[in-house]
């Protein structure tokens, strides 16, 4: 089975379905399927790594690669491993998608499917891996964790002492002098480490540092420098009063989604009455709202170190936030019994004029952290990355074992 890659772009996105359907039609089997979206930064240094191809066709002038970026990253794009039994599945799919430009796939390929469903030369709905071009490089843009053909023989060889021996040495002499806890999380997190430095001198890194160069000049921050720290815990627990602490101490600054969100709320915007009927529900708002008000306050950080308090909420939440805005570092986390919570939201409440510091809300927030924040730090837990604090003590004590994790 041969595979590529095509990317649905944002304007065919509401037609997805017919050009899956064309696409299984022609014989092809999707072999896995996301949707996402591309800032800038990620839509540029996908095209730095695997530019396009000349012309729009031969007569035509290149397509500037600003517009394929605008065009990428206007909205969701479906991203797509096709795959087929035997050879030529890139030069099939991209007979099936026809030439560069729709005007000219009109005439010359009617049914193909930038005839069908392109607007111009940028928007020109899906996207293929050119002939001759590296599919599985581009695939691996996408699905980085997709298992690829495993090599055998000689090449299996070479792949095993040159790749996972080393890495899988230190990791195993590591583990047996750190002594964590958790040693399969410990070292998958060491082994997913070593991974990612290994790519970092691939070309799609390259391309996305100089990609990020390019953002930094225009104003966008890079956040690979500075140390992100997810801060959770259950309501009360302490988060925003250490928060404070390690802003006074290590002069890192200090997001609050729920802050962000509250802001949103004051500012009167049509979303923001409806954050506030969810807040006072005890409902998470949609990831990508918060993901938005949270990329939109970092850009502007140079602190040294962030911390991302009250977030990611659920599992989609932090997904979508590695993928889209920034590794981070680690989870510092408050546990702490409800009772202890409970107690200490309702004398927050006597003064706060939050709108969920009153029992009803509280029992609700409990309810949700319970189903669907617990299992973001289980998550994380299993992959060795939870800094987790009794935050029962008083501020002064828990304070104490908080700076020691920076
Ligand atoms: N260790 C502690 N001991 C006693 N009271 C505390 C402690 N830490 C914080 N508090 C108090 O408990 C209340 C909740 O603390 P804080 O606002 O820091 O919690 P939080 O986790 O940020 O809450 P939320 O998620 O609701 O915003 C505050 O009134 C705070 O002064
Ligand atoms: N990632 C987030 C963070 C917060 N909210 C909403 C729901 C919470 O109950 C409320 C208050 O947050 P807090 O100040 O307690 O951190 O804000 C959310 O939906 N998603």
């Amino acid at each position: 089975m041969e595979s590529t890659l095509a990317l649905v772009k944002p304007h065919a996105f509401p037609r997805a379905d017919e050009i899956l359907s064309a696409i299984t039609s022609a014989g092809f089997t999707i072999t896995a399927k996301d949707v996402l979206s591309l800032n800038t930064t990620r839509a540029a240094a996908f095209y730095a790594a695997h530019p396009p191809p000349a012309g729009a066709g031969a007569s035509s002038p290149p397509v500037p690669v600003a517009d394929l970026i605008g065009a990428l990253t206007a909205g969701p794009v479906m991203a797509l491993v096709v795959s087929k039994a035997g050879g030529g599945v890139n030069d099939e799919l991209a007979s099936l998608a026809g030439p560069e430009d729709p005007a000219t796939a009109r005439t010359a390929a009617p049914g193909s499917l930038r005839a069908r469903f392109g607007v111009d030369a940028a928007k020109n709905a899906v996207h293929v891996v050119a002939p001759g071009a590296d599919a599985e490089a581009q695939v691996a843009f996408f699905f980085p964790e997709r298992e690829r053909e495993l090599p055998s023989g000689a090449a299996a060889k070479e792949y095993l002492m040159g790749s996972v021996v080393p890495s899988l040495t230190k990791g195993l002499t590591e583990l047996c002098r750190v002594a964590p806890a958790d040693p399969l999380g410990w070292l998958s997190t060491f082994l997913g480490d070593a991974a990612r430095e290994a790519r970092g001198g691939d070309a799609s890194a390259d391309a996305e540092a100089e990609a990020a160069k390019g953002a930094e000049a225009n104003g966008e921050a890079k956040k690979d420098k500075q140390k992100i720290v997810f801060v959770l815990g259950g309501p009360g627990s302490g988060k925003g009063t250490q928060c404070a602490r390690l802003v006074e101490d290590f002069h890192f600054d200090h997001f609050s989604a729920g802050d962000l969100l509250r802001a949103e709320v004051k500012s009167g915007s049509s979303t923001g009455v409806e954050i506030d009927r969810m807040i006072a529900n005890g409902e998470i708002v949609p990831g990508d709202i918060t993901i938005s008000l949270l990329a939109n306050a970092i850009s502007s950080s140079t602190a040294p170190g962030i911390l991302i308090d009250g977030f990611p909420r659920k599992l989609d939440q932090a997904g979508a936030f590695e993928k889209d805005v920034s590794d981070f570092a680690f989870v510092l986390f408050f546990d702490c019994p409800e009772e202890v919570m409970e107690e200490r939201l309702l004398k927050r409440g006597e003064t706060s004029g939050r709108v969920d510091d009153n029992a009803e809300s509280i029992r609700k927030r409990f309810d949700t952290f319970v189903k669907t924040s617990m299992p973001v730090i289980e998550y994380y837990e299993a992959k060795g990355k939870v800094r987790r604090v009794d935050a029962t003590k008083t501020p002064d004590e828990v304070y104490a074992v908080v700076k020691g994790f920076f």
